[in-house]
């Protein structure tokens, strides 16, 4: 049988998933959908897949699967962009807005322009754990451990532009270190308050810029004394600013959020 699922295009600093409304389409096998039409010459294109569906702990719920199929428990810049999509087509006039997320209740402040949603600042919930990492050998850095509910595991170096992102990312991303695999950003500290990444995402490979993988940048930063506790993150994509709040513990996350195009395919099953 065939049905024909609508969907949005959108990009969060370049970060680009396929978003559907599941109240109105329901995915049966979203890791399977995934995989299919995250592909660039036979699918949509994208970083993956992103579900909007109910709750019943908050406002809207959040599922992300990365390009190979596999589900992570959050998706920073995804948020942003749910936070957009849900106002934008009237699925609620809120401008802060509850998001169930398999890490936990997000909450989301929409900064509205006219009757645009222009950015949005996303409380992420504080670092679940940090640790570092001297290694070895074949890696000559130290690199910090960071779970924003996501793996990540990220480095600072001199120069940036001497990373081979692509060799050394799913090297490791699937080092025997990280049995679930990791996210691995490298970067490079400009100035006391901005920090260059680059990111090769677990399941998804190098994309233009990673939400979690910025807030876990920033923690990284601050906790080895390279910044405070404010700093953006500029990323191939675009820029997020990572403020890690001395009160709450909390990470908040504010950067764009952008819809590219709407458009419907056909679902096969
Ligand atoms: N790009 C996302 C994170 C997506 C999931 C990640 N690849 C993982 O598997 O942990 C973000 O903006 O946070």
């Amino acid at each position: 049988m065939t049905t024909k699922i609508k969907f949005t295009k959108m990009h969060g600093a370049g970060n680009d998933y396929i978003y559907v409304d599941t109240t109105q389409y329901p995915i049966a096998d979203p890791a399977k959908k995934a995989i299919e039409w995250s592909k660039f010459h036979t699918g949509i294109g994208s970083d993956g897949l992103i579900l909007i569906g109910v709750s019943d702990k908050a406002d809207f719920s959040m599922r992300i699967f990365n390009a190979d199929g596999s589900e992570a428990m959050m998706c920073g810049n995804g948020s942003r962009c749910v936070g957009k999509y849900v106002y934008e087509y009237g699925l609620t006039d809120k401008t802060e807005i509850t998001l169930d997320t398999r890490s936990g209740i997000k909450i989301l402040k929409l900064h509205v322009e006219g009757k645009t949603v222009s950015a949005v600042t996303v409380d992420m919930g504080s670092p679940l754990e940090t640790e570092e990492i001297q290694w070895g050998g074949k890696y000559p850095f130290r690199s910090t451990k960071v779970s924003m509910g996501n793996p990540h595991l990220v480095t600072f170096v001199e120069d940036i532009t001497r990373i081979n992102l692509p060799e050394i990312g799913p090297e490791l991303e699937n080092h025997p270190l990280f049995p679930d695999r990791t996210n691995v950003e490298f970067a490079q500290i400009v100035s006391k308050d901005t920090i260059r990444m680059r990111v090769w995402e677990r399941g998804s490979g190098i994309t233009q810029a990673c939400g979690t993988g910025a807030c876990a940048t920033a923690v990284a930063a601050f906790i080895n004394g390279l910044t405070g506790r404010k700093s953006d993150v500029i990323m191939d994509g675009g820029t997020v600013t990572i403020e890690w709040d001395e009160i709450s513990g909390h990470i908040l996350m504010t950067g764009p959020a952008t819809k590219v195009f709407d458009g419907e395919i056909e679902d096969k099953y």
